[in-house]
């Protein structure tokens, strides 16, 4: 693991073509992975759980189902964007998996996004890791080389929906009151050109434009319209229709899909990798400006308040 752990992004090559192939490097993988658990049995099925995820995969069809299970909204803290970028590493590594379901243990959330603590109150040093490791989700759930669905059950705003959009395929489950969308412009920050490209190459420049700056979260049913998610389905069937869609996809056979996928999405990643340090920069001037620790800070008592 370590081993993998060291590994930097990195090209394969595969027949005429080079498919993108990730690495998770936060240089802080040890204590997390030995909190872990996991089990095979004779099918080569496997189980593994650590503190924000838990991986079931299924040996006999290849498909693993990825659940957030970090209490009590799945805020993608730095704990738990290293440990989903490490499991799907591994998943990625492993021959026996084909392609992965990101969804939810917990009820009504499929993620809050990323965590505002992280990005709050916190020195800058603490502030660049935090997003080296948003950068590094991003670019192994888009770049992945296997077959990612999310299965949306429950609301998913800002980097929730980031990840969402940067798989494959979107299944939402139909309650009207979950929400999905790039709300940052509410928060008072913004989002930065990646984000701003998923959102294009998934529901066109008119609808991100006007997503960006009212900070639109959508409905469902709204969602579908847009083309913000690909179904919308009832939430007891959202698991079971994102392994029919995955069985679909499964279908075709995996260099052709690979290859395509790549083509499609390099040049983002691309884009991505040439410009890390300048975008860590950029993150980190913007995030320690007062007036945005203020307005962070205004909007996470608004959140606690309106609870009481
Ligand atoms: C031009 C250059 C640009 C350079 C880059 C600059 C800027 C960077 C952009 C950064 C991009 C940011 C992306 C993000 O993802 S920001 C996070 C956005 N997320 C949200 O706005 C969601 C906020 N949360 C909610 O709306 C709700 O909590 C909910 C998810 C709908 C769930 O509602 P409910 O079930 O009613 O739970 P509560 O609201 O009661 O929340 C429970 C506790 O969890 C805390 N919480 C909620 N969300 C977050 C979060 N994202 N991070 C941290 N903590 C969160 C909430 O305060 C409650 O805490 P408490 O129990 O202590 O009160």
């Amino acid at each position: 693991m370590a081993a993998v752990l060291r590994r930097g992004f990195r090209l394969v090559s595969f027949g005429s073509s080079q498919l993108l192939c990730g690495g998770c490097k936060h240089g802080r993988t040890s204590s997390l992975s030995i909190c872990s658990t996991s089990s095979r049995n004779s099918s080569s099925s496997s189980s593994s759980s650590s503190s924000h995820v838990k991986v079931d995969l299924d040996g006999s069809t290849g498909i693993a189902v990825v659940k957030f299970q970090s209490s009590p909204v799945n805020s993608m803290s730095l704990d738990f964007l290293t440990e989903l970028c490490i499991s799907l590493e591994k998943l990625e590594l492993d021959r026996s998996c084909r392609g992965v379901i990101l969804t939810s243990a917990l009820p009504k959330i499929f993620s809050a996004g990323l965590d505002i603590t992280e990005m709050y109150g916190k020195n800058p040093e603490h502030y660049a890791e935090f997003w080296k490791s948003v950068q590094e989700i991003w670019l192994k759930v888009y770049g992945y080389s296997k077959i990612a669905i999310a299965a949306i059950n429950g609301s998913s705003p800002a980097g929730g929906c980031l990840v969402s959009m940067a798989c494959d395929y979107r299944i939402m489950a139909d309650d009207p009151r979950y929400r999905i969308g790039l709300n940052e412009a509410q928060l008072g920050i913004v989002a930065p050109f990646w984000f701003k490209d998923t959102m294009v190459n998934t529901v066109g420049f008119r609808t991100t434009e006007l997503s960006l700056q009212f900070g639109l979260m959508y409905s469902p049913s709204d969602a579908l319209k847009i083309g913000l998610v690909d179904q919308v389905v009832p939430e007891e069937n959202v698991l079971s229709t994102a392994t029919e869609t995955i069985t679909k996809w499964l279908a075709i056979p995996d260099h052709a899909r690979e290859i395509s996928k790549s083509m499609m999405r390099k040049p983002m990643v691309d884009r991505l990798l040439a410009s890390r340090e300048s975008d860590i920069k950029n993150f980190v001037n913007f995030i320690t400006k007062d007036s945005i620790q203020k307005s962070l800070g205004f909007y996470m008592n608004s959140l606690k308040q309106r609870k009481a």
